[in-house]
């Protein structure tokens, strides 16, 4: 790493030869491979964006240029050039550095946020900024070709296209895949790009070739040149970006540095924005990546640790994959939909075995909510399968174009709660309370495989009103049989119990945090404190049967991965205030607001008061409080 260790800042890419740049591309290439297996991460992505990088730090002048990366997930290379060899060994670790641009780690950096197909909004606004204030320079935005499915891009194209002078540079990075091959219209229009190649290729052999010819050959060439236009838009339709008003150059190769250069100083002296298009390919350089048919190592896990047994067991993704084949196999009017997650969402075995059941929609999370809406007043019953905080993107579009309705849709949120790792904006902790507001959705949170099946099997049943059902990242834990069932008016509105050791403190588990309920009530035993856990199952709308249990207790703590603010403790708070049933102690444990630095999903559940020693600490504390407190029942 001889001469990556001399990078200090982009700067230092401009004094070195070809040769140096190549090997240069090497060592960075090589680091990459040996951190990013061990302390996971973006692999595939990052290896594909090695050379374009490079050609990008050496043509603009970061931070006086502003260069924006959609997602963020294929940054590395960029903080590798921009002084951060050293932190890399820190990669995604606590307190180390982030899997994404940080704003904290470089001035270099600017947008932190993963949700895909914002970078072109992001560019805008800064070359508008920059024009209004008359500062020099240029916007740089990197978008991959699975971002550019996101229709927040093109909402920003057509507003770049209208902007005469934009000191913008959109370079299209184009592996032709997201995790999977990219689908869609646009996915055709880019693989006819690239074909061009062949066709740019084949024109400069044949300006070599006429220039060659005394007399008509430069007459010749230069027809031929002029009927480019022409001849490119009908064999490769970039028309698209032209008839839009935005120049566009391309395809280049992404892996030639010289090329891509080329390129981008072309794209610099243009005076407009403009469109550089990049063919790169996904893992390149590393040949398992390369032959990875899934996902071309899109993100690899972390190597284990030396004596940390690994994650072991089927994770709540597969087993959620196998539960709604068996729901399609009987359900013809079942249909999945995914937003370019068709694999990470565990939709492959229903595709392998149905493959009409599934639609991916690309990272157009919006557009699968109200298809799925249109599906569903069509006669069939969709399920949206998205992470829960791409959900967030779709809030519009379930209340308004869902709920209103009140159609038959239902919604899987994988990794809902804390994920850690992926940083602040791949948390899935706002679904519950944002969500609370929707009239009529209705919302579950499984707490092992049993109940998987069952809340599944009870929202698929629902056919007045909306569905959701949401599960954290990572492996199911042991099924936790009820030890008895609380009757509600019907089997989705009871309460399961987990465990009684007494009625000193009724403890309510959301969901997954059963477990870690279970585990806190065994804590609280052996200190002599009595404890009944429950697990409502569908905790919207708050469980009737939940809410005369809580108001006979004198202490009710409640635990939810998820915001505090807003979510399922507060309802049930709200629900005991309306039965002028208020506990002497009530203590709602959840997810601060905020947004939560990357670490392991363990340490932030932890730091949030969610693991098994932090609920019983917060349990006990709340019985030794209610002890001096006279009874509240009946208060407002
Ligand atoms: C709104 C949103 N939906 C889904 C994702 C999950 N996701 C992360 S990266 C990725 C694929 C991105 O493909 P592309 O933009 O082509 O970048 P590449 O990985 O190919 O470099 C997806 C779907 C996301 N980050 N944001
Ligand atoms: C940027 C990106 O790809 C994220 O969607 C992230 O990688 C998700 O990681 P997991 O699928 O491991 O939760
Ligand atoms: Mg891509």
């Amino acid at each position: 790493m001889e001469l990556l260790e001399r990078i200090k800042s982009p700067a230092d890419l401009r004094g070195l030869g070809p040769l140096d740049l190549d090997r240069l591309a090497g060592e960075i290439r090589a680091l990459l491979i040996e951190r990013v297996t061990r302390n996971g991460g973006h692999l595939g992505p990052n290896l594909g964006v090695v050379e374009l990088t490079i050609a990008l730090h050496r043509v603009f002048d970061s931070p006086r240029d502003s260069v924006v990366w959609d997602t963020g997930h294929q940054a590395y290379v960029h903080k590798l050039l921009t002084g951060r060899v050293a932190d890399f060994a820190t990669l995604r670790t606590r307190g180390g550095m982030s899997g994404y641009p940080c704003r904290a780690e470089s001035e270099h950096d600017l947008v932190e946020n993963s949700h895909a197909s914002t970078a072109l909004s992001y560019a805008d606004g800064l070359a508008h900024a920059r024009q209004s204030r008359g500062d020099p320079g240029h916007v740089v935005a990197v978008i991959g070709d699975g971002a550019l499915t996101g229709g927040m891009s093109w909402e920003a194209v057509n507003n770049i296209a209208a902007a005469p002078g934009r000191p913008l540079v959109v370079v299209i990075n184009d592996n032709a895949r997201s995790y999977a091959p990219t689908v869609g219209g646009l996915a055709r229009h880019l693989a006819a790009l690239r074909t061009a190649r062949g066709y740019e290729e084949f024109l400069e052999r044949a300006k070599h070739t006429l220039q060659g010819v005394p007399a008509v050959g430069d007459t010749v060439y230069r027809a031929l040149h002029g009927a480019k236009k022409g001849l490119k838009d009908f064999l490769t339709p970039q028309a698209l970006y032209e008839d839009l008003g935005l120049k566009y150059l391309g395809p280049v190769d992404g892996h030639d540095r010289t090329a891509v250069e080329a390129a981008l100083r072309r794209a610099r002296a243009f005076g407009g924005s403009v469109v550089v298009h990049c063919i790169t390919e996904k893992g390149r350089g590393y040949a398992p990546a390369e032959e990875d048919a899934r996902d071309r190592f899109h993100a690899v896990r972390a190597a284990p640790v030396p004596g940390q047994p690994p994650a072991a067991g089927q994770t709540w993704t597969a087993a959620f994959g196998e539960e709604l084949l068996a729901q399609a196999e009987c359900r013809p009017d079942v249909v999945a939909l995914t937003a370019a997650m068709l694999e990470p969402a565990g939709l492959l075995p229903l595709q392998r075995a149905l493959p009409a059941r599934v639609v991916d929609v690309g990272i157009a999370e919006q557009h699968a909510v109200t298809c799925a809406a249109g599906m569903a007043m069509g006669g069939l019953h969709p399920v949206v399968c998205v992470y829960a905080t791409f959900l967030n993107r779709a809030f519009d579009q379930v209340l308004m174009d869902v709920a209103l309705h009140r159609l038959p849709v239902t919604f899987v949120l994988d990794r809902a709660g804390i994920t850690g790792d992926d940083g602040a904006s791949h948390n899935g902790i706002w679904d519950l309370a944002a969500l609370r507001a929707v009239p009529g959705l209705r919302i579950a949170a499984p707490r092992d495989r049993a109940t998987l099946r069952r809340r599944l099997d009870e929202a698929l049943g629902t056919e007045d009103a909306p569905t959701l059902l949401r599960y954290p990242k990572g492996s199911l834990p042991a099924d936790l049989p009820a030890l008895e069932r609380i009757a509600g008016p019907d089997d989705t509105t009871s309460v399961d119990v987990l465990a009684r050791t007494g009625e000193d403190v009724l403890l309510v588990a959301v969901g997954a945090l059963g477990g870690a309920c279970v585990a806190a009530a065994r804590e609280l035993d052996d200190r002599g404190i009595g404890c009944t856990v429950v697990d409502p199952g569908w905790v919207k709308p708050v469980p009737r049967a939940l809410v005369e249990l809580a108001g006979r207790f004198d202490v009710v703590v409640t635990a939810e991965d998820g915001l505090r603010a807003g979510g399922v403790g507060e309802a049930l708070a709200a629900a005991l205030r309306d039965a002028r049933t208020v506990p002497r102690e009530l203590r709602v444990l959840g997810v601060p607001t905020g947004f939560l630095e990357h670490a392991s999903r363990a340490e932030l559940l932890d730091e949030c008061g969610l693991s098994s020693g932090r609920i019983a600490e917060e349990a006990g504390r709340a019985v030794a409080d209610a002890a001096g407190r006279p009874p509240l029942k009946g208060a407002v």
